[in-house]
């Protein structure tokens, strides 16, 4: 027993400690953040929103072992998603693995860019995992924008299992960053770029890059 309080010093050559989170978190919108309208054109209220590329693990139909999630819009910024647990999706066993299900969450958060008409990319996600999801689950995911400022879109989420009113199993709250069409361009693999640009169906290539036509 020294008596003293002071924290101990940190060995050498260990990590540095871990930056205290600043309050508030950075996916809670500032004070001035705005809740623009819906884009003109942007899908009617219970109106499917179509997948946004083939090849997307989280909605493309061309991916088995996706999540297969389909989307339908909702009132003002929200969107209301599903996607059924399946065997190629456990972590533990007869259970969805966590990180699916924070996919899941990413998607559906994504989604919610197509009522702004802007591209944006995921720039913080985090998530609450507040109940276990079984295998053959249908998880039912509301999301909403909780305000825009700048490029910067904040979102969150609730994942409920079984039904719209079942319990909730997941939590999430997002900031996406609204970006350039070259976000994709430059940093995508040129082939898949092409093919998407090259799809005649002009919707498909919109939603790929999340853009107008
Ligand atoms: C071929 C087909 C392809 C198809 C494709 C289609 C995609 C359509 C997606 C739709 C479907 C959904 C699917 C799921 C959505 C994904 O999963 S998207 C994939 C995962 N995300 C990424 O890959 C993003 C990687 N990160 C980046 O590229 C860059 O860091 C970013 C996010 C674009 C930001 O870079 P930047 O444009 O240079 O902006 P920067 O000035 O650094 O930041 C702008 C502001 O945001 C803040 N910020 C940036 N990052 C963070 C952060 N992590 N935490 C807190 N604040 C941050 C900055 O502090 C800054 O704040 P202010 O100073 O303005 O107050």
């Amino acid at each position: 027993m020294t008596g003293s309080t002071a924290p101990a010093a940190a060995p050498q050559g260990a990590p540095a400690p871990l930056p205290r989170p600043a309050a508030p978190p950075p996916t809670t919108p500032p004070a001035d953040a705005v809740l623009p309208p819906r884009a003109p054109g942007a899908p009617a209220p219970g109106t499917p929103i179509e997948p946004h590329y083939d090849l997307c693990f989280g909605c493309g139909p061309q991916r088995p072992d996706g999540l297969q999630l389909t989307a339908v819009a909702g009132e003002g910024l929200t969107v209301d998603a599903r996607f059924t647990v399946r065997a190629v999706h456990q972590g533990g066993p007869g259970l969805a693995h966590g990180g699916l299900l924070t996919t899941a969450m990413d998607e559906t958060l994504g989604t919610l860019n197509w009522l702004l008409h802007a591209p944006a990319v995921t720039g913080r996600l985090e998530t609450d995992f507040v109940r276990p999801v079984p295998v053959d689950s249908e998880l039912h995911i509301h999301a909403w924008v909780t305000g825009v400022h700048g490029r910067k879109v904040y979102s969150a989420a609730e994942g409920r299992i079984g039904g719209p009113d079942g319990p909730v199993a997941i939590r999430a709250q997002a900031l996406f960053i609204q970006v350039k069409l070259e976000h994709f361009t430059t940093h995508g693999r040129p082939e898949d770029i092409k093919k998407a640009l090259d799809d005649p169906d002009l919707f498909k290539r919109a939603r790929a890059f999340e853009v107008n036509p």
